[in-house]
């Protein structure tokens, strides 16, 4: 593929309800030429293929909802106090996830995006390998932490999802704390504040992206 025509790729990552989604729909909402990436999304794609939950139902005795597709609350209870139940999941998950994101970046590539945002929510955990191990680039983009202290993060959970604090907990214990990936961050946006304040950090970075040298990521692949 011509370098010149790839978008650039950023990585949006961070913890449970720290406001990944919400920066990226504020960062599309301001840059036309955006394509997104969900990772999130591309795992209920994949549990709507009878194929996958037939697999599931095998492997790991996963609930099913009366459309045949995963039941996600019922799979949630299942795996999130169980790291080998986990492990099993992600294990076949992940690398449909993967080509996932290739199939969308070859898409952005062809409508001639400029930006490619990946809300890869366990990216830190992968040992941020995932964009290059999807084959999208040779080496790692910068990641973005968007992050919220654990209070705000407990808050938010219950307030959008109704989580009780024992499966808040859960989810959190199957993550790396927020304040591990702000350490391994290429930028940060605290997320404590209002959601204007948000759209002025994603402005900034956009500001600093836009204009800084373009890295030596070369593609992989093609
Ligand atoms: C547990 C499941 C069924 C819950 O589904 P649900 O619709 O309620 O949540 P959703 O998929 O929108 O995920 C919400 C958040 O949960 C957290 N989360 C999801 N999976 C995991 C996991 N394996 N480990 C830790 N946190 C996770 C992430 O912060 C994610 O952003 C679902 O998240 C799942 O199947 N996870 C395993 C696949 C996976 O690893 N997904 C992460 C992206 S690759
Ligand atoms: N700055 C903010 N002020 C108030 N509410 C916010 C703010 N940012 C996000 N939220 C709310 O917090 C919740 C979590 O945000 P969002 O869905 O963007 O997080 P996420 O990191 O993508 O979540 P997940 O890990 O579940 O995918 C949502 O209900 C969202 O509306």
């Amino acid at each position: 593929m011509d370098r010149r025509n790839s978008p650039e790729v950023l990585v949006v990552t961070g913890g449970i309800a720290c406001g990944k989604s919400s920066f990226c729909d504020e960062w599309q909402a301001l840059y036309s030429g955006s394509s997104l990436f969900c990772a999130d999304e591309a795992v209920h794609e994949v549990y709507r293929d009878p194929d996958v939950v037939g697999r599931l139902v095998d492997v790991l005795g996963c609930p099913v909802a009366d459309d045949g597709s995963v039941d996600r609350a019922g799979l949630r209870e299942l795996v999130m106090g169980d790291p080998e139940k986990r492990r099993v999941l992600e294990g076949i998950v992940h690398p449909m996830v993967r080509a996932a994101a290739l199939k969308a970046y070859r898409q952005a590539a062809d409508d001639g995006s400029r930006w490619f945002l990946a809300d890869v929510p366990l990216y830190f955990e992968g040992e941020g390998r995932f964009v290059v191990d999807a084959g999208i680039l040779e080496q790692a983009p910068k990641a973005v932490v968007v992050g919220v202290g654990t209070a705000t993060q407990m808050r938010r959970m219950k307030e959008r999802n109704g989580f009780d604090n024992e499966t808040s907990r859960a989810i959190l214990a199957a993550q790396m704390p927020v304040a591990e990936k702000l350490k391994l961050a290429s930028f940060v946006v605290w997320n404590e504040g209002t959601l204007d304040a948000l759209r002025s950090q994603v402005v900034l970075l956009h500001k600093r992206l836009a204009n800084a040298p373009v890295d030596d990521h070369s593609e992989a692949g093609d």
